[in-house]
């Protein structure tokens, strides 16, 4: 038998369909168990290794929490693996409330570049394929994280479309969201306003501000706020593909379990990518998913 052709790696028509319908498709079974617990393993290494004392929100022993203490960190974190808190993870006074480990909320964000482990399973044939049916003709990854979501502190990630954030001209962000433990409605899980990328235009967008930091431009469309979402249960080893336009979200964690999801994006390199973009291209400029052989 021949090598399987990259196309036969894609996504059958069916799935298109749906990805087009519904702004998001579920594929279970993506990644296989080994690859999950080398995952979780890597994300573990991460979390220990990190040096605490030197990171912008721990290293004012005054508990110096304004808003803007931790903004080049964040902006400078494009091509780099950094570290950022769950909210709730520190006293009023700003003290640390966790151990370092069950303290972080999200790893980011060039782990595909930077982590051979969450690098093998982004720049894959398989990645290339989904990218190719989904139309992408020069793909490039941008913004990879991992997403803790830790047990009774962890965030929410409020009512969002990916291409307010990664904004390309036309609109093109694609999200590949892989559960590494099982996401559910009870630890914080995922969910849509289903077809509401084909409501809604790209109103407002997340930018890097003249004066400094960062900042949303522009407004929601009407009716955004009157989206009803359904919260989806998704086995880990799942993957989740993600309309730039769809709306989604994420609840908080109140639960004793863990949410640990990997997440990256997707852009047209033949689109418009602006300067206003929060994550701005190192020197080697975004992964192209065609390099992969
Ligand atoms: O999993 C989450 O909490 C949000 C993820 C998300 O918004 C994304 O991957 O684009
Ligand atoms: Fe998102």
């Amino acid at each position: 038998m021949s090598e399987p052709t990259h196309s036969s790696l894609g996504l059958t028509p069916e799935q298109i369909a749906k990805f087009q319908e519904d702004g998001f498709l579920v594929l279970p079974d993506e990644l296989d168990s080994s690859t999950v617990e080398s995952l979780l393993k890597e994300s573990r290494t991460l979390l220990e290794d990190f040096p605490l004392d030197s990171h912008p929100l721990t290293k004012f022993s005054t508990g110096e929490t304004a808003p803007h203490v931790g903004d080049d960190y964040f902006l400078t974190s494009g091509d780099k693996i950094h570290f950022f808190f769950e909210e709730a993870a520190f006293s009023s006074s700003g003290e640390l409330l966790k151990p370092k480990s069950q303290a972080i909320n999200k790893i980011g964000h060039a782990l595909h570049v930077l982590s051979a482990p969450f690098k093998n399973i982004t720049l894959t044939a398989r990645n290339r394929a989904i990218a190719a049916s989904l139309a992408f003709k020069d793909p490039r990854v941008l913004q990879s994280m991992v997403i803790c979501k830790q047990p009774e502190i962890g965030g929410p990630c409020p009512s969002h479309m990916d291409s307010t954030f990664l904004y390309t001209d036309p609109p093109s962000a694609v999200g590949f969201w892989y559960a590494l433990e099982d996401a559910t409605p009870n630890n914080g899980g995922l969910g849509f306003a289903r077809g509401s990328h084909r409501r809604y235009g790209v109103g407002k967008r997340f930018v890097r501000l003249a004066e400094g930091g960062t900042g949303f431009q522009g407004k929601d469309e009407e009716g955004i706020e009157g989206e009803e979402f359904e919260d989806l249960t998704v086995k880990k080893g799942g993957l989740v593909l993600i309309h730039g336009q769809v709306l989604h979200r994420s609840t908080r964690n109140t639960s004793m379990d863990s949410r640990f999801i990997y997440t990256f994006h997707v852009i047209e390199g033949e689109n418009k990518y602006d300067e206003k973009n929060w994550l701005q291209p190192g020197k080697e400029g975004f992964s192209r998913l065609n390099d992969v052989a």
